[in-house]
């Protein structure tokens, strides 16, 4: 038995839901860049659940549901208030997700009929808990979701406490639509694995949201604006990237495990930051993003992936940095729930072999001879 580091190229599943072939990313045989730009959030979650993009009497069914189940049980939100404050918003988050199991009645219903009761229920939620544990933590109050809005708008306003701009929301939309699915994944990957031993929903989420908080992963994005602020200006661009590249250091939103030349959602978040930074007269997060772009990948031949742009337009939306990660989970909240749902109908329990490099032939001396 031979081991592959960080099974690089081991195919461990069959899947219908994405696809990466030749550096083209698909939804159920979409090109992504069709759904970013034809389609919206709710489209693409409708169609990584049901296989299909929904007619307007569907769409308009599924709005309904996530305005039904957005807000958050009574107990969840009393002890998200006793969180600590300066805790890590992905950490918030994970216990709070796992939380809303309690309180839900069809928790171990495996039917497939609550399963995706409970994709939804959990779509419409992730958000809420965010929106609810950013303001908690300034000392504001949660703000109650509203009922007919897109995930986009209704996060927005459940954490401004006002109506969004329809520019912020048409942004925010999109980006949720290039994060919604991604193939396997460390996180869908980690959900697969603890549902494959027939673990409820929860649970598979729960351990999808703590391997999408790892900076070598989700936790890129805000890892990228950490770096931004730290080279804070562009004239420092090009000695802080030359630094770290001569040190070995990597450069967070750079590289991808699959896509060797170029990841292909990175160009319309790129657009996106232009843009915004065009119509909020500020184009300097932009210029220093493009800047780095051109030295990492001159010296690197490393292409941007999906975090690298985020950072620029999340932060252009107003959004707090750590809130980076956990939209990021708003979005892939589609993805996961669907490979969770593909996995509960053709399930296999998930049991790699690992292969020993540790001591053999060791015997057990007496306590008091080690
Ligand atoms: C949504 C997402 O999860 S997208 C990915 C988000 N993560 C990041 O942006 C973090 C930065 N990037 C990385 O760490 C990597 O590119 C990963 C984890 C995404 C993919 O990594 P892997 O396929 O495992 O490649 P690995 O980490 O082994 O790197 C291969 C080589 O490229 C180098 N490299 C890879 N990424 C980077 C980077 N961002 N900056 C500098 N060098 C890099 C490595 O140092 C290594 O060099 P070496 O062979 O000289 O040691
Ligand atoms: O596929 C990966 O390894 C990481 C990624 O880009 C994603 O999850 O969107």
């Amino acid at each position: 038995m031979t081991a592959t580091k960080g099974l690089e190229g081991i195919v461990a599943t069959t899947s219908s839901i994405s696809s990466i072939i030749d550096g083209v990313l698909t939804y159920r045989g979409f090109n992504i860049d069709d759904l970013a730009e034809n389609a919206t959030f709710e489209e693409v979650a409708y169609l990584l659940w049901y296989g299909k993009l929904p007619n307007q009497s569907e769409l308009n069914e599924l709005l309904g549901k996530l305005g039904e189940y957005a807000a958050i049980p009574a107990g969840v939100l009393d002890a998200l208030k006793l969180y600590p404050k300066n805790t890590n918003s992905m950490a918030a988050l994970r216990t709070a997700v796992s939380s809303l199991a309690l309180y839900d009645e069809q928790a171990n219903d495996m039917s497939h009929e609550a399963n995706i009761t409970k994709a939804i229920k959990i779509q419409a939620q992730i958000p809420t808990l965010i929106a609810a544990f950013a303001r908690l933590r300034e000392g504001k109050e949660p703000v109650a979701p509203k009922k007919g809005v897109s995930v986009a708008y209704n996060f927005l306003y459940m954490l401004n406490g006002q109506e969004p701009d329809q520019v912020a929301v048409k942004a925010l939309d999109q980006a949720l639509v290039l994060h919604a699915d991604h193939e396997l994944n460390a996180s869908t990957f980690a959900a697969r694995v603890t549902v494959a031993t027939l673990s409820d929903i929860y649970s598979g989420i729960t351990s999808a949201i703590g391997a999408l908080k790892g900076p070598l992963h989700g936790g890129a994005n805000e890892a990228v604006m950490v770096m931004l602020e730290e080279i804070g200006s562009i004239g420092n661009v090009e000695p802080y990237i030359n630094e770290k590249l001569a040190n070995k250091v990597k450069i967070m939103g750079f590289g991808h495990r699959v896509y060797k030349n170029g990841d292909p959602r990175a160009k319309h978040l790129q657009k996106m930051s232009r843009e915004l930074g065009k119509m909020t007269g500020n184009m300097e997060l932009y210029e220093m993003s493009v800047k780095i772009e051109e030295l990492v990948t001159g010296q690197k031949g490393l292409k941007p992936n999906v975090d690298f742009y985020s950072a620029s337009v999340y932060t252009t939306l107003g959004i707090p940095r750590d809130l980076f990660t956990p939209i990021f989970a708003i979005s892939r909240a589609s993805g996961w729930t669907a490979h969770i749902l593909e996995q509960y109908e053709n399930n296999r329990l998930i049991r790699p072999r690992a292969e020993y490099t540790g001591p053999v032939d060791q015997k057990v001396t007496p306590i008091s001879e080690r």
